[in-house]
């Protein structure tokens, strides 16, 4: 067919996020969903997919254009994202901050050496907050950036709770710090440290056993995640998670705040509001999936970010149909 085939990796959030974005997206077909739980556990949302054990998922590489890799950043893409770049054209929304150079580098070796392209770190931030951070330090050399986020529930912060040991089920929410939002709208151009912009409140809910002191002593000094954080852990049953934390809002914005040449003074901001975060960065990781897949028949191979893509491959339109309808 001529559409764009895809595979899911991964049937978490933002897996169920992308089934239902292709949906949405008529050169695109999902042709296969990979688990490493048992296959026949999982109930899609789409009828006819066939569900596969991604142990089994190099037998399938010439079925898939673009594989969307919806793994955990905490312990999952760290090792599919380079395995799997030696079989497919790959994207994924790797959020560890940190961690993200020595990441592109073990995943644009095991492209490069396969001629896969390997989108990495797509989303929203990573993602679409980074594409407006470098716009604002281009156009405005002279000035600061900032970035809040919340209040809302961060996936990749409750994916890592989730995977400490003694938590059986678990989400973070971040909520930015008025004081210092006020500051950056007033103008003020402030230093602000980590730790000054946001702080952290998690619900965490133990496995039977597990001691409760050790498990918030494990998640406040988590390195990369919380560590640089005022962090608070809230102990709920599995009830109360279920009830009262299963919608998954989120937000924030991207501010630039500068002077151009005559000291003349210029902001820009971009800001997002999200009912899902799942599903928005699930419809991000589709739309760029489009771009893996021609940037790959463009030869543009290996380790690729946001920061590489032409934003016109991101839309099915023509370019002679953007210049009409866009410029
Ligand atoms: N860049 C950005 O802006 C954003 C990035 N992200 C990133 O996306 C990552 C994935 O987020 P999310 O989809 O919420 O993570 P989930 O915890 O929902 O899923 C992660 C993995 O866990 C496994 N899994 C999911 N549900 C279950 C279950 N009930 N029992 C056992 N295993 C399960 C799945 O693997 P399998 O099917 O193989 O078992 C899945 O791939 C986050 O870690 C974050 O880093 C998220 C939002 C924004
Ligand atoms: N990657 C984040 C997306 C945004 C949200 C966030 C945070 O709340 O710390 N940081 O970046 C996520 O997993 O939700």
């Amino acid at each position: 067919s001529s559409k764009i085939r895809v595979g899911i990796a991964g049937y978490g959030n933002l897996g169920r996020g992308v089934e239902l974005a292709l949906a949405q997206n008529p050169d695109m077909e999902l042709v296969s969903v990979f688990t490493r739980r048992d296959p026949a556990s999982l109930r899609l949302q789409s009828a006819g997919v066939p569900v596969r054990a991604l142990d089994q998922i190099e037998q399938y590489r010439n079925d898939i254009d673009v594989l969307i890799l919806c793994g955990g950043s905490k312990n999952d893409l760290p090792e599919q994202g380079p395995a799997l770049a030696r079989w497919f054209t790959t994207v994924d929304s790797f959020d560890t901050h940190a961690r993200i150079p020595e990441y592109y580098a073990a995943v644009d070796a095991a492209a490069q050496g396969a001629g896969t392209t390997a989108l990495i770190a797509v989303g929203w931030d990573p993602g679409l907050f980074s594409l407006n951070r470098l716009y604002g330090e281009c156009v405005l050399p002279v000035g600061q950036t900032y970035t809040f986020w919340g209040k809302g529930l961060s996936q990749g912060h409750s994916d890592a709770i989730r995977r400490v040991a003694g938590v059986a089920g678990g989400v973070q929410y971040t909520l930015p710090i008025e004081a210092a939002v006020q500051r950056v709208r007033n103008g003020e151009q402030p230093e602000l440290s980590t730790r000054e912009k946001h702080k952290r409140q998690c619900f965490v809910v133990l496995e039977q056993g597990a001691d409760a002191d050790t498990v918030r002593e494990a998640i406040v000094t988590m390195p990369d995640y919380f560590a640089d954080y005022d962090t608070e852990v809230n102990f709920i049953d599995a009830e109360t998670l279920a009830r009262d934390h299963a919608a998954m809002p989120h937000g924030g914005f991207v501010i630039r705040s500068g002077q151009s040449g005559s000291g003349s003074q210029q902001v820009v901001e971009y800001a997002l509001n999200l009912g899902s975060n799942p599903e928005f960065t699930s419809s991000v990781l589709v739309a760029y999936a489009r771009a893996a897949y021609r940037m790959n028949k463009n030869g543009q191979t290996g380790a690729q970010t946001v920061l590489d893509v032409a934003p016109g491959l991101l839309s099915p339109k023509t370019p002679a149909q953007l210049r009409k309808e866009l410029l």
